[in-house]
């Protein structure tokens, strides 16, 4: 500002309207403030601080104020006397906080070139100096745009947000004031006062005299636009140079978070298919799957298969997400098996490592189906073995290694094949044990057992690693397992050992399954993956968690939770479960089972009965602690009334003709609800079985098989049935409780309307849950978020009552759900109930005092 040249006014000091410059709608004490704020009241002679001051201003003037005589009716001439402190303080303040003191020198120079000059410039600066008072409160704006522009810190801001920071100092002037006059304090507030009523009336004037639009003329530095083109010189003030300001807009994200194999997957759509043939499967082989239930392959395999097969290409690890029931063990074990059988030796070639037993026979089938169909072709009979935690160790040690025969003279001539004679893996060479498996179908706890006490059980053979169920997997890291099996298929002892004979491959290939696939890279990265490729459904994308196409999804709402048991009843009895849509090959599936269900119910029904029977002895034997809730009173079960309300009851008909899994959400909650029901609706007694993780590995299978078979037709379990079960039949899977989580939910559901099936999926919500489902799960109301993608919504149902349609939505009301009679059918359940689980107490305990 002081560099500015700024031209002389027209000596137009009768018409103030013409000067070109605004008045300031309020006009405030002059600004000299700063240069007062000093705090000690030093001479004016001798204070360096003042100095260019002092040059300028005789002390004498200050001293003899009454000699200044201003003329009431020029105001411009007022102005001008008034505004020199206003002027002035900026230099002033400029010099003492030690900025250059170029500034005052032009100031000085100014001055000197005549008082018109000064007189005529002064006006000016105070109404600049006015105007940016009143813009104090406006000048963010200003500032946010400068800040954003790069440009903080122009020219010709700068004084005035200088002179802005110093106006808040006012008060001090007067205590500056008093050490440098003489004169009494009397005469000081005198000129004060005077000066006061000068400067009002100036105020006054240029107010009535200017228009009031002035704030809307400031430009955003605070400048008038008239003011821009004057030409400042720059004196070594200008500012430094600053870097271009980076702009972020945000609506163009360019940044990828993820690696690229994940931010580019390769995606199929669903409806793809193909033959076997046309994705390279050997002729012979494809035929029998094909006689099988594999007609042509699913959409997840027609992307899987490609990459897994021989191939000229450079080929690397495979990561697949895709939806429950798409068919994903196949797409692995299909080329994996393929592979094996191009050799004559067996070598552990394989390992596919399954978070639970019943997951890896399950497999274990797929594998044997497959291994039967190559070796038909020709090639090598691929051998499967199984490492889980219910078989005695030393009996699967045998299984799966072998020392191999070799005559011993010390021994004179007997074989070495004493299994007993093994101590730990350190202790005996590898080469003197042969594998008895090509593939080993494991849990990560038994694999880490073989791997550290198993002798002869060597890793350097395998190239195939599949990890199913791979996030849960991942985030439970058994005794270390995954750390362990990389650190062994990391050495190399004889690379040629891992090349695949088709192709140029070689190493290890992992394939990563699952259907809610982790994206936290960190949990990827500990797969240690080469090149690998993703794949996803068409309009996925990793993290999301898509459901079977032909889900459908239902929630009822349980308004009186104390009665929970009642509204699972009623659903089983409804005729809603009997209305989901079939497609054809469900109908098909269900004309066989009728058949087959006719068949057993007749003829093998005290299997059926032993079975269900043994599932509830081993419940009260192994948990009879889930029977101990504080019901009390007992009353028999012939007391049981017929429930009422129920329209067209599948159980009426002695059978139940559909399917349901349903999930409690602990091992106890099952055991406990699976007795319940079967004491609610005796009918359905002989339908019902219990699938924990306290049942026994072999009642477990045979629950399954009946299942399967259709000898059972309600399985109560916990979630231990959740991941990878693979029941073709099952129709209907009810979430008696709530699960944890997106995943859980994802999974849970997933066990029906499995590779193309129909199926449904129904949740009882009590009033504390509904917010969580809806929100998380379903995706819907407030705050909705969730990655689960389904095809259609979830819909609302409540169950019939008596005179009602079922599924008619209806109003909350006062009226109960359930008739006296049925609670206190119910009651009595409860009391039955805890009647046995203090008599299976007492027996445990008696057989405990027994065995000691
Ligand atoms: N090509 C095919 N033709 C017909 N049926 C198939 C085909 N591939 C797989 N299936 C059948 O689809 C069902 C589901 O397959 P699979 O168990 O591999 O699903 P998944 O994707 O692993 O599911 P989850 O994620 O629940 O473990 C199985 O019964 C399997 O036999």
């Amino acid at each position: 500002m002081y560099n500015r040249y700024i031209p002389p006014p027209k000596p137009k000091a009768s018409r103030p309207s013409d000067i070109p410059v605004r008045p300031p709608p309020v006009y405030r004490e002059p600004e000299p403030e700063p240069e007062y704020e000093e705090p000690a009241p030093v001479p004016v002679q001798t204070s360096s601080w003042l100095q260019p001051y002092a040059k300028r201003i005789d002390p004498t003037i200050a001293s003899q104020p009454t000699k200044i005589v201003f003329g009431d009716d020029d105001p411009l001439a007022l102005s001008a006397q008034s505004s020199r402190p206003v002027d002035d303080a900026p230099n002033g303040a400029l010099e003492e906080e030690g900025k250059t003191p170029k500034k005052s020198k032009s100031k000085k120079n100014k001055k000197t070139k005549g008082e018109d000059e000064d007189t005529e410039e002064k006006p000016k600066k105070r109404r600049r100096v006015a105007e940016d008072d009143e813009q104090e409160g406006k000048e963010e704006p200003a500032a946010e745009v400068e800040e954003a522009d790069g440009q903080a810190g122009t020219t010709p801001n700068e004084n005035n947000n200088v002179e802005e920071q110093k106006e808040p100092r006012k008060p001090k002037r007067e205590k500056k004031k008093k050490p440098k006059s003489d004169e009494t304090e009397e005469d000081d507030s005198a000129v004060r006062s005077r000066h006061k009523s000068v400067f009002e009336k100036v105020a006054k004037a240029l107010q009535a005299q200017a228009p009031e639009e002035d704030d809307d003329k400031m430009d955003v530095d605070g400048a008038e636009p008239g003011e821009e083109e004057e030409p400042v010189v720059e004196h070594g003030l200008e500012p430094l140079p600053q870097p271009t300001p980076v702009v972020f807009d945000e609506s163009k994200l360019t940044y990828e978070t993820l690696p690229q194999w994940i931010a580019s997957p390769i995606r199929v759509t669903e409806s793809t298919t193909k033959s076997f043939e046309e994705l390279k499967i050997a002729a012979e082989p494809a035929k029998i799957l094909q006689s099988k239930e594999f007609k042509e392959a699913f959409a997840v395999q027609t992307a899987v298969l490609p990459l897994l097969l021989p191939n000229p290409e450079r080929q690397g690890d495979v990561v697949v997400a895709a939806p429950t029931g798409s068919g994903k063990t196949l797409s692995y074990v299909l080329p994996m098996i393929q592979d094996i059988s191009y050799g004559r030796i067996t070598n552990l070639r394989a390992l596919i490592v399954l978070p639970t037993r019943d997951l890896v026979q399950q497999v274990q089938q797929t594998c044997e189906a497959c291994a039967a169909a190559f070796a038909s072709n020709g090639g090598k009979r691929v051998k499967i073995g199984t490492a889980v935690g219910n078989k005695v160790f030393k009996e699967e040690q045998s299984a799966i290694v072998e020392k191999k025969q070799r005559y011993d003279m010390a021994e004179d001539g007997q074989s070495n094949k004493n299994l007993s004679s093994w101590t730990t893996s350190e202790t005996v060479n590898p080469d003197d044990y042969a594998s008895k498996v090509d593939v080993l179908i494991c849990t990560p706890g038994r694999l880490v057992e073989h791997i550290k006490q198993t002798p002869g059980f060597t890793l350097d053979y395998v190239r195939w690693l599949v990890v199913d169920e791979a996030d849960k997997l991942l985030a439970q890291d058994f005794q270390q397992w995954l750390n362990l099996v990389l650190e062994k298929l990391s050495v190399e002892h004889k690379p040629s050992r891992r090349l695949f004979p088709k192709s140029n491959k070689k190493g290890v290939r992992k394939v990563i399954l699952s259907a809610t696939m982790t994206q936290d890279i960190s949990m990827l990265n500990l797969l240690k993956l080469s090149r690998p490729k993703l794949v996803v459904l068409e309009g996925t994308k990793a993290g999301d968690q898509s459901l079977p196409p032909l889900l459908k999804e239902y929630a009822i709402k349980v308004r009186e939770p104390s009665l929970k048991p009642l509204y699972l009843v009623d659903l089983l009895q409804s005729e809603l479960l009997a209305a989901v849509p079939k497609d054809t090959k469900t109908a098909e599936d269900d004309a066989a089972s009728t058949s087959e269900t006719t068949d057993s119910d007749s003829s093998t029904d005290s299997d059926s009965s032993s079975d269900s029977d043994s599932e509830s002895g081993s419940d009260s034997d192994s948990d009879s602690s889930s029977f101990s809730g504080s019901e009390s009173s007992s009353e028999s079960e012939d007391d049981e009334p017929k429930p009422k309300s129920k329209p067209r009851s599948v159980a009426k008909q002695g059978k139940f003709s559909t399917s349901a899994l349903i999930f409690t959400k602990s091992n106890e909650a099952a055991l406990r609800l699976s007795r319940l029901l079967a004491l609610l609706v005796p009918s359905l007694a002989h339908l019902i079985g219990t699938l924990t993780s306290t049942t026994k590995t072999i009642r477990r299978t045979r629950t399954l098989r009946s299942f399967t078979q259709g000898r059972l037709r309600i399985l109560v379990a916990s979630d231990i049935a959740s991941r990878g079960l693979d029941l073709p039949n099952l129709e209907h899977v009810i979430n008696y409780d709530l699960p944890i989580s997106e995943t859980a939910y994802v999974h849970r559901v997933g066990r029906t309307a499995r590779a193309g099936r129909a199926g449904a999926a129904w949740t009882l919500l009590e009033h504390s849950e509904a917010r969580r489902f809806w929100r998380d799960f379903a995706g819907e109301g407030k705050g909705a978020s969730t990655n689960i993608l389904r095809s259609t919504p979830v819909e609302r149902i409540r169950l019939a009552k008596k005179g009602e349609k079922a599924g008619e939505e209806k109003e909350d009301g006062k009226e109960d759900d359930f008739s006296e009679e049925r609670v206190q059918a119910y009651e009595k359940a409860l009391a039955q109930l805890q009647q046995e689980a203090t008599f299976s107490r007492g027996n445990k305990g008696k057989r405990e005092v027994l065995k000691k």
